[in-house]
């Protein structure tokens, strides 16, 4: 193995799109909240945070994982040989350690947001991941926290909450829909994922039915004025494909689960419209 082909592989264990992903969930959660200009170095440092926890959390799954992977993701970077399983271990740790120094420099909100999410990223797969639903939602907490933790950041959490709670539930559906993907590995090694205790279908319904709540719930921003009529015209599309996505996972989770994201990915597009088109006051 070359250098190259390791370090590739380190960097691939971080899931860059997912890095990027998160730390912009976290500018998202600041933005809305009104904080950007009055504080931007706690906005950094908190999108810096949420880039080194989230390449931790990612890289210690995998780590964990390497004997499920072996089934389930062959071409990853352990099961492929780039990184050694300690390798990509020791690599996790220095980024909670980053993650870590970055974090206690916020205020205590944004901190205490921190801690649970480090602990909960160390603790998702090994104690978590396998009880059905509950590894579901505790990555779904982790995703949607990334905008109260921006918010925290600036002190002024509400206009997050909303978009915490549409987030998890249309992440908590894309990880039950990632969970029917996975089902042969994950029964290999034994995990009661939510598919495997109730069956594939039931659970693309439970996942499905979740998103038309958050679909139903997506204009509720808009409702509370937090963001403008921008904000409807690029989360509704998005609410189009989210939706397009679960019916598509009943016979291809591999593209369902895919295309869930780029649906996601538009409408974290629309919290950021919504609000840069919007000159209302943010209380607080
Ligand atoms: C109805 C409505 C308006 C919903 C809002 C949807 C929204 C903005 C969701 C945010 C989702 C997002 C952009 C997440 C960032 C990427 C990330 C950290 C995902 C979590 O990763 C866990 C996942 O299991 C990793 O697997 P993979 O993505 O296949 O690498
Ligand atoms: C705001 C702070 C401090 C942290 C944010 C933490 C966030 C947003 C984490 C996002 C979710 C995440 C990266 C979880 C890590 C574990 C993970 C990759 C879960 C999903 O993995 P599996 O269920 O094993 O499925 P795959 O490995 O096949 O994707
Ligand atoms: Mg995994």
């Amino acid at each position: 193995m070359t250098a190259g082909e390791t370090i590739r592989g380190l960097l691939e264990l971080t899931r860059p799109i997912n890095v990027v992903a998160a730390s912009v969930l976290t500018f998202i959660g600041a933005f809305v909240a009104g904080g950007v200009a009055a504080e931007p170095l706690s906005v950094t440092a908190a999108i810096a945070a949420t880039g080194f926890a989230v390449g931790a959390g990612n890289a210690i799954n995998d780590y964990f994982d390497r004997e499920i992977d072996r089934i389930n993701q062959p071409g990853r970077a352990i099961p492929r040989g780039a990184v050694s399983p300690r390798g990509a271990l020791g690599f996790s740790l220095v980024l909670f350690g980053g993650a870590v120094g970055l974090a206690i420099t916020l205020p205590a909100a944004a901190i205490a947001i921190a801690t649970i999410n480090l602990l909960a990223l160390v603790a998702y797969t090994e104690f978590f991941k396998g009880l059905p639903g509950l590894g579901n939602a505790l990555v779904a907490y982790l995703v949607g926290s990334t905008f109260l933790f921006g918010a925290a950041a600036v002190g002024n959490m509400g206009p997050a909450v909303v978009l915490f709670v549409l987030s998890a539930i249309a992440t908590l559906t894309r990880e039950i829909i990632k969970d029917v993907e996975d089902i042969a590995g994950d029964r290999e090694e034994g995990l009661n994922t939510l598919p495997i205790a109730i069956g594939e279908r039931r659970a693309l319904q439970i996942a499905t039915g979740l998103l038309i709540v958050a679909v139903i719930a997506s204009p509720i921003p808009y409702l509370l004025e937090y963001f403008g009529i921008m904000y409807l015209l690029v989360v509704v599309p998005a609410d189009a494909v989210m939706l397009y996505a679960a019916v598509e996972s009943f016979d291809d989770p591999t593209a369902g689960q895919s295309h869930l994201k780029y649906g996601m990915f538009l409408a974290a597009l629309a919290f950021i419209v919504g609000r840069a088109a919007v000159t209302i006051p943010t209380g607080g």
